[in-house]
């Protein structure tokens, strides 16, 4: 069966053209093309598909939030074609027998590229390292480790997993949180905090963690990521270490483009995030700095969480929100329309640098003959309201609900493959 997408806009540039796919590979780019099987997607910008560093599939032991075959669902319907599944699910993701379920499933479901992240440690808890090597050697072949959630806060076992990924060819992405600073904490600490009376989660919390692991790779020689970069300081400790030749890259998630501490007032617990929601003035300075390219990718932190878990008092509520299905749109909305990124910016942003960052061959890949048939093809002047429960997560807890946002998926292709289409997934 041969396909052709008729009528798009590759990165949004030129004239439209009809894409001619066969056996999964981009066969022809021309004007009048024919195939078997013809898709009208006019208007539309043609992309590499998305590549997402960061999601929480909750599969294995929260399959009442989401599974992997709910999650690839809203993933293929954000336009992404590939995903990397954090270990911190139940039993943590520490072990070949876990992250071998988690890609054996992805592949079964088979809608986007599912790529389970190893943890750094046993049962997430800092004190020894997984077994890095037979996750790396397994059918999963792990590439990227992350204890996400909790911070690798011993020095001593950083500097050991640095060493081992080096060898490796993997990297550990870190959620950068220096937990004796982060006690009990509930909000950014800043002026909103300290009026409602939440306890201080503080930027240098942040910054000094990211200040600690980039020195600790450029002296081990080794790759490093950090996870939702959510402050000025660490933008500032970020373009520093590249300046000096540091192999660190970085993510932002689209919350922390878009929202900040303000949100906080109505005490709605679907704000809270970790980290959390920053002021306005971090939220400016992470925009400028993807646009830069000192922050290299957005990273959903796609993290759904059950009823009983959000809608609570806020300091018994989990931390996290939902970003499968809205991340194309905010970053429409924070970078394109501000004129901060154009679609090559885009393309740059949501697919090159993440597959480049994990080392995936085949994602993030030019729109070219030759090249694999993995895209996300986007309505750039749709807009469209956001329904958690329209979503295809199991929980619904978006930030973003009730918000009109611009640009819309229309369809993803995986290989020469429809995963959505017109909304719908397949
Ligand atoms: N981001 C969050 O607030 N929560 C994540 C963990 C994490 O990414 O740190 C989760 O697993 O729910
Ligand atoms: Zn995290
Ligand atoms: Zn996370």
């Amino acid at each position: 069966m041969s396909l052709v997408i008729k009528g798009v806009r590759p990165y949004g540039e030129g004239e439209p053209v009809d894409i001619r796919v066969e056996h999964g590979v981009i066969a022809e780019i021309g004007a009048d093309l024919t195939a078997d099987e013809t898709f009208d997607a006019r208007g539309a910008v043609a992309l590499p598909g998305f590549v997402d560093l960061h999601t929480h599939l909750r599969e294995p032991g929260r399959e009442d939030t989401e599974t992997i075959e709910t999650g690839s669902r809203a993933a293929a319907l954000g336009g992404y074609t590939a995903v990397f599944a954090m270990a911190n699910t139940d039993p943590v993701a520490d072990n070949a027998v876990v992250v071998e379920h988690v890609w054996r499933r992805g592949r079964e479901v088979g809608l986007v590229d599912v790529h389970p992240v190893g943890a750094v440690t046993v049962g997430l808890k800092g004190e020894k390292l997984a077994e890095l090597g037979t996750m790396a050697n397994s059918i999963a072949n792990v590439r990227v480790f992350s204890d996400d959630g909790l911070c690798v806060a011993d020095p001593l076992i950083m500097r050991r997993a640095l060493e081992y990924t080096k060898a490796i060819d993997a990297v550990i992405a870190q959620h950068a949180e220096e937990p004796r600073l982060t006690v009990g904490a509930q909000a950014h600490e800043g002026e909103t905090a300290a009026r409602l009376g939440l306890a201080g989660w503080p930027a240098v919390a942040e910054e000094a963690i990211v200040a600690r692991d980039c020195l600790l790779a450029r002296h081990v020689g080794a790759r490093l990521h950090v996870c939702h970069v959510s402050t000025t300081g660490t933008v500032d400790v970020l373009r520093w270490a590249k300046e000096r030749g540091t192999q660190v890259s970085a993510e932002v998630t689209p919350h922390h483009l878009l929202l900040d501490d303000s949100r906080l007032t109505s005490y709605d617990p679907v704000n809270k995030v970790n980290p959390p929601l920053r002021a306005q003035t971090d939220a400016a300075a992470l925009r400028q700095a993807l646009a830069d390219g000192v922050v290299d990718c957005v990273a959903t932190d796609h993290a759904p969480h059950a009823p009983q878990d959000k809608d609570c008092e806020w300091s018994a509520a989990r931390p996290g929100m939902l970003g499968l299905q809205t991340a194309l749109s905010i970053v429409v909305k924070t970078m394109v329309e501000p004129g901060l990124l154009d679609w090559r910016g885009v393309a740059r942003v949501m697919s090159e640098r993440p597959a480049e960052i994990a080392g995936l061959p085949d994602q993030g890949r030019p729109i070219a003959v030759g090249e694999p048939a993995t895209l996300a093809l986007v309505d750039p002047d749709a807009r469209w309201t956001v329904e958690g429960a329209a979503l295809a997560s199991i929980a619904g807890n978006t930030p973003y609900e009730g918000m009109e946002l611009p640009a819309a998926v229309v369809a993803t292709v995986l290989r020469g493959r429809f995963t959505a289409r017109d909304g719908k997934v397949g």
